[in-house]
């Protein structure tokens, strides 16, 4: 009988590929150990120890042999990395290895400085939350008619403001919140259709002497009111000059930080209960709970009642925003909805989908609207969006392909600008290329960040 000959080195390289299929990390190890040239090379059909390890869910594998060095990029005979596998099979934890390992050499793209110290608009925590008080009834009665107690009032989930020009110091004041008294608030409050929910309490208290009327315990609280019908007629207004913003944008981009902040919780928590007027499972009607924190359906034996009911809970939506870097490095990809003003450029964004990680979200966003394939992804910074109640989360990310086809449903153009494009708008050294979205919005930061230019441009 005629046998095959097999030299000893393929018979290696099948053991070595055998292995990193069959999960064994201990042997893919000590063989790129005795044999560094094995971890490149590939078997039948051009398929690497990479490809196998990612094929079949071998993580350790995967993580060794990228640890050492392995090629990430190589290609199967059917054109796929193992990346590509790894997604095909649905092994998510592997793909995401296998994009932000450093095989790609493009990591250095990337900033190596992070954003300590950073804040974003509509960030800043002015008011403790104390959540544990929103089940304190009593507690929470006695705040609601104190005399030291805010209330600021929305209509139309606009809230009430005067103009700001009072020397606050932040050129970004146009507006500041009314901050209206129980007195003042009281009959509003028993008015059916009116939302109030607890926001917190003032991080400084106060010391005794200083106005106005201070509670016991030292406490200002704070809540936000919803009229559904307009309250200026019926109410005394403390300044004949409160009146209700007419749109959000971009006049709830012109408060002071530290109203903005209490804006970011009081619109997005009032927006949830005038969408969410009934029960999302059962149609029933619901009662506020926990200073306005919770809906609870009044059917009894309503599914929502039990075991976990996110239903019951103002929503948060995760919104990927990121900036793509191109693999040249001085490059990055910006782009236009047809709703933006003429000229402006800002980064893509988009919600993030049930059961995707952040740098998934990254890459399926920015491949859906711009045909661009995008390797490493780097967290930046977040930012509460309240229109009604998205949470931005600000990335950078590495383009590993260029050629840009739009989806025009959602883009309406994309295009890559130059570093020096994007320092001459911010710089307004000589005519700009494109418009910047405002300084209040993360893209501007994530903007300014990878340029590296300092904070006050
Ligand atoms: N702060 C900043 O700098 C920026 C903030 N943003 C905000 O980020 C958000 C998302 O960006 P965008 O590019 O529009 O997102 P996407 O690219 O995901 O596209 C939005 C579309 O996706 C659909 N969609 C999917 N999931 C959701 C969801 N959970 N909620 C609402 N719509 C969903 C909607 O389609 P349909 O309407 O057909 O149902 C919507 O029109 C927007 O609210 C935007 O205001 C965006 C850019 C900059
Ligand atoms: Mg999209
Ligand atoms: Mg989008
Ligand atoms: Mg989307
Ligand atoms: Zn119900």
């Amino acid at each position: 009988m005629a046998s095959v000959q097999v030299s000893p080195k393929d018979e290696m390289l099948a053991r070595f590929l055998d292995a990193a299929a069959t999960g064994n990390v201990a042997k893919v190890s000590a063989m790129i150990t005795h044999s560094s040239s094995l971890i490149n090379e590939s078997g039948e059909n051009g398929w690497t120890a990479l490809m196998l390890g990612a094929r079949n869910g071998h993580f350790k594998v995967v993580q060794t042999l990228l640890t050492n060095g392995c090629d990430k990029s190589s290609v199967n005979k059917s054109g796929q990395t193992a990346y590509d596998i790894a997604r095909f099979w649905g092994h998510k934890h592997i793909a995401s290895l296998l994009a932000n390992s450093r095989g790609g050499n493009s990591h250095h793209l990337l900033p190596s400085s992070g954003t300590e110290g950073h804040e974003n608009y509509f960030s800043r925590e002015y008011l403790n939350r104390m959540s544990e008080k929103r089940t304190d009834s009593p507690w929470l009665k006695a705040k609601q008619s104190s005399p030291a107690s805010v209330y600021i009032l929305f209509f139309n989930l606009n809230p009430l403001v005067t103009s700001g020009a009072d020397g606050a110091g932040e050129s970004e004041r146009d507006f500041k919140l009314c901050k209206l008294r129980w007195g003042t608030v009281k009959e509003l409050l028993t008015k059916p259709g009116t939302t109030v929910i607890f926001l917190g309490v003032e991080k400084q208290v106060k010391f005794a002497s200083q106005p106005p009327v201070e509670d016991e315990d030292g406490l200002t609280a704070w809540f936000a009111l919803n009229a559904e019908d307009n309250p200026m007629e019926d109410l005394q207004f403390p300044s004949p000059n409160c009146f209700f913003l007419k749109s959000t944008f971009p006049a709830l981009l012109q408060l002071s930080s530290d109203e903005a902040g209490v804006i970011a919780q009081a619109r997005s928590v009032l927006a949830w209960h005038n969408r969410y007027s009934f029960c999302p499972t059962c149609g029933s009607r619901t009662k506020i709970d926990e200073g306005g924190y919770k809906r609870t359906c009044l059917k009894e034996d309503c599914r929502s009642l039990q075991g976990i009911h996110n239903t019951c809970y103002p929503r948060v939506d995760p919104v990927v925003i990121m900036l793509v870097i191109h693999p040249d490095g001085d490059q990055c990809l910006l782009g236009r909805k047809k709703t933006f003003p003429v000229g402006m450029y800002s980064c893509l964004a988009g919600f993030i989908e049930p059961g995707e990680v952040i740098e998934e979200a990254v890459r399926r966003e920015v491949e859906e609207e711009s045909g661009i394939k995008v390797g490493p992804v780097q967290y930046v910074s977040s930012q509460p969006w309240p229109m009604p109640s998205s949470l931005m989360i600000g990335c950078l990310a590495v383009a590993e392909s260029t050629d840009i086809k739009v989806d025009e449903n959602e883009i309406e153009e994309a295009r890559w600008f130059t570093r020096q494009q994007v320092i001459d708008v911010f710089t307004k050294n000589s005519k700009p290329a494109f418009s910047m979205a405002p300084r209040q919005a993360i893209a501007h930061q994530l903007i300014k960040h990878w340029i590296g230019v300092n904070a006050n441009l």
